[in-house]
């Protein structure tokens, strides 16, 4: 272990740890890439896992895609299925030119860059960047909670509703942040206006949070058939038990409703 990395691995872990208990990560201007600056260091990513697996959300479900997840989010949503991405950040500093790698070393050309949020993540941009001059297809599934300036093919745009916020009571701190952060709207445009091509993907816990999501469309400005309203859930039993309420409701504005078949086809598991 090179003495540099093993520094900046001993800063990363510092800096993680000054931050008191629940981790909170530099905001994206603190972390983006510093192209052409000469005392810029390779950038790193806090990585929590890299696979390889089939997209089972949104219009490229099926897609055999490589998922690079970053570790760290700037939201704590109460029913995040990656806590060990948000809310108890795991994971390792992994260069860009290691990612790299390890997508032209498989057999996908599709790559999936998520969390945690990835666009907090240090060196994002140079990883999409390079990711895409290498013939890659880069989809970005994201809150929109910031923009570093990332340039993608698909922007899978999650925006996280009022309901999403944690319980006030047990998470102050995090309740009052996360509501705070949850919904810039003209971030959301100027990433959709800088991706090729975008999708918006609720989260939909229960129907009274249609009018929300109307509301949020028509903010955004996008066409209702780029909208997807998937199910808050995590196992199959769950998704099912939504389905036949949430799906007449997509199709009654013109969304669509949105499966998540990572769940049927693996469940709720790390990796896949
Ligand atoms: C773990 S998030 C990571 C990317 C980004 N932080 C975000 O929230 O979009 C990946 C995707 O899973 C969705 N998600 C997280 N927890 C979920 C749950 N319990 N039920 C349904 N979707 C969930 C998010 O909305 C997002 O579309
Ligand atoms: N197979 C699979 N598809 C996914 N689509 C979005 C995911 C995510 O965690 O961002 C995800 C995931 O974690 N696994
Ligand atoms: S924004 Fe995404 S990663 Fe962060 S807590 Fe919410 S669902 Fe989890
Ligand atoms: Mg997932």
């Amino acid at each position: 272990m090179s003495l540099t990395w093993f520094g900046s691995l001993l800063e990363t872990r510092c800096r993680l740890k000054s931050v008191d208990q629940s981790v909170d990560v530099l905001p994206a201007e603190d972390s983006a890439e510093t192209p052409g600056d000469p005392r810029a260091r390779p950038s790193t990513l806090l990585i929590s896992e890299t696979f390889v697996s089939r997209q089972g959300e949104g219009q490229l479900t099926g897609t055999n895609s490589v998922f690079i997840r970053t570790s760290g989010c700037n939201l704590r949503c109460w029913f995040c299925d990656t806590p060990y991405a948000s809310w108890k950040p795991e994971g390792a500093p992994q260069t860009i030119e290691s990612l790299l790698n390890l997508v032209a070393d498989s057999e996908a050309n599709h790559v999936v860059l998520t969390g945690g949020e990835p666009l907090i993540a240090k060196g994002i941009v140079g990883l999409t960047d390079r990711l895409r001059a290498a013939g890659n297809h880069v989809t970005i599934e994201t809150a929109g909670t910031v923009d570093p300036g990332v340039r993608c093919d698909l922007l899978s745009l999650s925006p996280k509703l009022r309901a999403s916020t944690p319980d006030e009571k047990e998470h102050p701190r995090w309740a009052k942040l996360h509501s705070e952060r949850r919904l810039p709207i003209d971030t959301m445009k100027q990433l959709i206006r800088s991706a090729d091509a975008t999708q918006v993907k609720f989260v939909v816990d229960s129907a009274e949070e249609l009018a929300e999501i109307d509301e949020v469309v028509g903010q955004l400005g996008v066409d209702a058939d780029l909208v997807w309203l998937m199910p808050q859930g995590i196992s199959v039993e769950q998704l099912d038990a939504v389905r036949p309420w949430l799906e007449p409701m997509a199709e009654s504005r013109g969304y669509r409703y949105c499966d998540r078949m990572q769940i049927r086809w693996y469940g709720n598991r790390r990796g896949t």
